[in-house]
Parts: C-alpha cells; sequence; structure tokens
C-alpha cells in the first residue's frame, strides 16, 4: 500500500468549501486504485486561527508540515478579520519561502465544455512558470516619516541563483512540450532588476538552442494573453508578473475558479504545496456556489507530482466530461452547485474505472 502523507489546510472563505470537495475526488481515485491511501492531517490555520492565536499558525507549523508528503491549500485570506499582508505573510508566503517552493506552475488551457470569454479563443494550452521565492513579492522595505512627509520603500529582489533556476525549469519544460518559451519583461521601465532578467534569459538560452524563445514587455504579452494565447506555451515570469498572468490565464480559460497551481519545491527537502490560483472568494462563501474545479484540478497535479500520472489523467477527463455536459457553477454560467459539481466528477471517474480505462494501475 502506497500512503500519502497529506496536510491539508483548508484556510479562509470559499477555501473551506472546496478543499473538502477535491479530497472526496482524491478519496475515489485512492480507491479505485487500490493500492494508494492518503493519510491526511487538517490543520485549522486560517484568519479566524489568528484571531483566536494571535498568529496564522502555532510556532511548530513548519515543524509538523515538513513531516508530510504534500501539502493541500484552499486559499487564504479574510480582510474583514485580518489584513491581507498579514494572513498572506504569516501562512501561504511563509511556507513558499521556507519550504523552498521556488517554482509555481500554473497551467491555462481551453478544456473540453468551457466556454472562454474570448470571441474567438482558439485551442491555447500554455504553462506559466512562476518565479516564487523572491521578486517582487519580498519583506524588504520599509515606511519612515508620517503624514504628507510619509516615504515607503518597496524592494523587489533578483538573484542570479533565483532568476536561473526559473529559467532552466522552464527551458526543461519547454524542451519537454514544443519547444517554444515565451519570457516576460519589462526591461524598458524597470532599470535594474528586468534587463538581470534579460542578460540571465541570454545567457541560459544557450544551453537550450533547441528552445525557440521570444522575450516580451509585460504590458504587451498581457494584451497578447487576450488576443493570440494560442501562441503561447510554456511563458516564465518573475513572482508579481506571473501572479498577474496566471489570472488571465484563468479569465480566459472562463474563470478563474478553474485554474489550478502548484508550488514546487525542487530540492527535495520539503514538501511541495498545491493550492489554487484563486484566492477565498469572500464575494461567494457560504453560497454552495464556488467551483470546485480549480482545487479539483489541483489534486489532478499533486497526483502527477505524486507519480499517478494515470489516476491524474482520469481526474481532468472526469472534469472535462462534467463541463461539457452543462453541470457548472454560475461563474461559468452553469447553475449547478459546487456539489453538484463535485458529485457529477466523481460519477464520472467511477464510470470510467468501471469501463476499464484504468486497467493498468488497478493491476
Ligand atoms: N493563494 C491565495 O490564497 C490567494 C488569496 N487571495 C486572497 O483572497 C481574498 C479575496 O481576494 P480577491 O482579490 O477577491 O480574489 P479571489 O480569487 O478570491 O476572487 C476574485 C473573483 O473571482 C471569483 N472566484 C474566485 N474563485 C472562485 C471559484 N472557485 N468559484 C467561483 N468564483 C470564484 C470571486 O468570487 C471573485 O469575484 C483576499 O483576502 C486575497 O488576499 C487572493 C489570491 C490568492
Ligand atoms: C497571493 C496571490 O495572489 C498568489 O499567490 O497568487
Ligand atoms: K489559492
Ligand atoms: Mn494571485
Amino acid at each position: 500500500m502506497k500512503k500519502i502523507e497529506l496536510s491539508v489546510i483548508p484556510g479562509d472563505g470559499i477555501g473551506k468549501e472546496v478543499v473538502p470537495e477535491a479530497i472526496r475526488v482524491l478519496d475515489t481515485v485512492a480507491n479505485i486504485h487500490g493500492g494508494l491511501k492518503f493519510n491526511n492531517i487538517e490543520y485549522p490555520w486560517s484568519s479566524q486561527y489568528y484571531v483566536e492565536h494571535g498568529k496564522m499558525m502555532p510556532d511548530n507549523a513548519l515543524d509538523l508540515l515538513s513531516q508530510s508528503d504534500a501539502i493541500f491549500l484552499g486559499a487564504i485570506g479574510d480582510p474583514a478579520l485580518v489584513k491581507d499582508h498579514i494572513s498572506l505573510g504569516g501562512l501561504l508566503l511563509k511556507i513558499r519561502r521556507e519550504f523552498e517552493q521556488v517554482i509555481n506552475v500554473r497551467p491555462a488551457k481551453l478544456l473540453k465544455g468551457m466556454v472562454s470569454p474570448l470571441s474567438n479563443p482558439k485551442d491555447f494550452d500554455m504553462i506559466i512558470v512562476r518565479e516564487n521565492s523572491e521578486g517582487e513579492y519580498s519583506s524588504s522595505g520599509g515606511r519612515v516619516h508620517n503624514g504628507i512627509d510619509e516615504i515607503v520603500v518597496q524592494n523587489a529582489v533578483f538573484t542570479k541563483k533565483g532568476v536561473s533556476r526559473v529559467m532552466e525549469y522552464a527551458f526543461e519544460l519547454a524542451r519537454k512540450r514544443s519547444g517554444h518559451l515565451t519570457s516576460a519583461t519589462k526591461s524598458n521601465g524597470i532599470v535594474h532588476s528586468m534587463p538581470f532578467w534579460d542578460e540571465v534569459l541570454s545567457e541560459i538560452s544557450q544551453k537550450y538552442s533547441d528552445v525557440q524563445m521570444q522575450n516580451i514587455h509585460i504590458d504587451a504579452l498581457s494584451a497578447f494573453f487576450i488576443t493570440k494565447p494560442q501562441t503561447m506555451d510554456v511563458v516564465v515570469a518573475s513572482n508579481l508578473f506571473g501572479d498577474i498572468l496566471s489570472d488571465i490565464g484563468g479569465a480566459i480559460m472562463g474563470s478563474i475558479g478553474i485554474a489550478p497551481a502548484a508550488n514546487i519545491n525542487l530540492n527535495g527537502k520539503y514538501p511541495s504545496m498545491f493550492e489554487p490560483v484563486h484566492g477565498s472568494a469572500p464575494d461567494i462563501y457560504g453560497k454552495g456556489i464556488a467551483n470546485p474545479i480549480g482545487q479539483i484540478w489541483t489534486a489532478k497535479m499533486m497526483l502527477d507530482h505524486l507519480g499517478e500520472e494515470e489516476l491524474g489523467a482520469l481526474v481532468l477527463e472526469a472534469i472535462e466530461d462534467t463541463l461539457h455536459a452543462g453541470i457548472k457553477t454560475p461563474d461559468i454560467g452553469g447553475k449547478s452547485t459546487m456539489t453538484e459539481v463535485t458529485d457529477t466528477i466523481i460519477s464520472n471517474i467511477e464510470e470510467k474505472a468501471k469501463s476499464g480505462v484504468l486497467n493498468s494501475v488497478t493491476n
């Protein structure tokens, strides 16, 4: 029996709704497999936890999490209770940094059965590779003086190690896919870090002469995500640019509620963390209409990461069949509830398994 020790942090808002839905899907595929089991430990760390304890997580949180094979997270943020920079900084960003989850992989592709807000979306299929440990998400800086004299400095930190690492990862991925890499720059306006970004890109590209590479300013690239997303394959970007591009990626798929993500630890010292692109969506929390697909597709990425690609493929097929049948939450034009969508995904998985799709894994 392959046992996966899974740390589960539902977090805030709809994280608390969609995480249990994705866990139902994980348990379904584990049952079908027969030789796989998830041992889940759930942690209540959240903005509510902060209100009660004065911190987002207990002092031994990272020790506890480090025991697990993977971390499955919903979303963090409840601005009515805790300021966002405190809540995200004390949990999400802390785990990403301390566990050296230096790459954030965020696919965006047109799923069967989805309607894109683009009138002619073509068949796009891209992966955003976001630098996840430094860049614009930095605690370096400060505030001095008060009132009209107040001065604020927010530094962006780019290291040779960090930038080279994310580019190597992206080039390798591009080589495995179509052999095409797009980089997001802004060296015409950000005069230190982005020319450096361009230089490292050019240096690393020497090793990958088989990969076709283009380097586009983030403003134009954002527009191209709308006008010609089918021309993108692997897109490498700094922390903030990758963050924004991945919400655009979600939007052109039809909703950020379906966009998945994986925070990858490359050196094997700590677990990786799987959480969808979207946040805690306070505007729809408690209504039972959150789209569970972002969290479930994220579970598929986790299955792939754990070496269960066949189960991962099964989950994505079941998602697409569900969409194709019109079982959709309101954010993508449907009338179904979150639970109905998950139930349909699960019955699609079970049906496919019955019809023998999974012979090779159930043996
Ligand atoms: N990784 C994380 O944990 C993230 C946390 N946040 C936090 O989440 C809170 C809300 O942030 P927002 O900027 O509003 O971003 P958001 O992603 O939570 O929501 C943006 C819009 O998308 C909709 N939406 C998001 N996920 C959905 C889903 N699964 N199904 C249907 N609709 C969905 C929401 O209803 C809202 O209209 C804030 O506290 C923010 O800091 C935001 C982004 C990422
Ligand atoms: C914080 C946030 O929006 C993200 O990491 O995607
Ligand atoms: K999230
Ligand atoms: Mn984001």
